[in-house]
């Protein structure tokens, strides 16, 4: 068998001219994409550039208006959407959330809690969470089904930063645990960076991409270390100062 070919098999999802449009407006177009088992892929970009669509394109939540996302045969998913709100007055524990909307087995959601550093959650009330415990929990709930693809957007949103390093920290093992590949949605570059084997940067359509050391050469990804948000600003930046109405190709980065 061909190197190629065997590279091919394993392919988690593969994206083809990805477009979608809302309404007449293009929100991603001619997005080409593929993952492999084991990457940590972060998608960046400024606030409406498409990055929850392209993620909820990738879980057949939304249609293609044209191209192909092929997804490896039986793949398992697993989903963490942005910013999920739960009725803070509805009386629920951690347990009980797992098992909804379907019974899940005991022992596979312990091991979920476990896998996701949540385990001493289990009987307390979702309403009682801190965000950074939330977020630990709807980690378990995305790791029931032993994911081959992990799909997270925005999960540190609210966290401080040694809680969004202690998220991070946690995917990468989870990773290295299950075995399964990681794409992420994140505004916080300076602290993913680290954690990534490949950056993303989305404004419709690919403006760049490559690997973290690479982009870490470049001044402005320097700039990122210990100036927040505006250090992920600058990145955005030094790739978007060309024309964007998501038409043609992007001939930068
Ligand atoms: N179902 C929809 N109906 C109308 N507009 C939509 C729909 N889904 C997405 N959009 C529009 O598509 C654009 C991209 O939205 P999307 O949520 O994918 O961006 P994003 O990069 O995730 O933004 P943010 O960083 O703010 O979360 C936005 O302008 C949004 O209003």
């Amino acid at each position: 068998m061909s190197r190629l070919r065997a590279r091919r098999m394993t392919t988690l999802v593969e994206v083809k001219g990805l477009t979608v449009r809302v309404g007449d407006r293009p929100v991603l177009d001619n997005v080409n994409f593929a993952m492999q088992p084991r990457e940590i892929v972060t998608v960046v970009g400024p606030n409406g550039s498409g990055k929850s669509t392209f993620l909820r394109s990738l879980i057949g939540a939304v249609k293609p208006s044209s191209g192909k996302i092929t997804r490896k045969k039986g793949l398992r998913l697993g989903y963490v959407p942005q910013g999920l709100r739960l009725d803070p007055s509805l009386p629920m524990t951690v347990d009980r959330f797992l098992s909804l909307p379907s019974p899940v087995p005991a022992e596979t959601r312990a091991a979920a809690l476990e896998e996701a550093g949540a385990a001493g959650f289990a009987n307390q009330q979702i309403a009682s969470l801190s965000g950074g415990q939330l977020q630990r929990v709807l980690l378990a709930r995305a790791l029931l089904n032993a994911p081959q693809l992990l799909l997270l957007d925005e999960p540190t949103t609210g966290l401080d930063q040694p809680g969004q390093a202690a998220f991070y920290r946690k995917i990468e093992e989870v990773r290295d645990t299950l075995g399964c590949g990681v794409l992420m949605v994140s505004h916080e570059l300076h602290v993913v960076m680290s954690a990534s084997d490949r950056v993303i940067c989305l404004n419709g359509h690919v403006c760049c991409e490559g690997h973290p050391e690479v982009v870490a050469q470049a001044e402005e990804y320097r700039a990122l270390f210990g100036t927040g948000t505006k250090g992920a600003l600058a990145l955005y930046r030094h790739e978007h100062t060309h024309h964007h109405h998501h038409e043609g190709p992007c001939d930068a980065g």
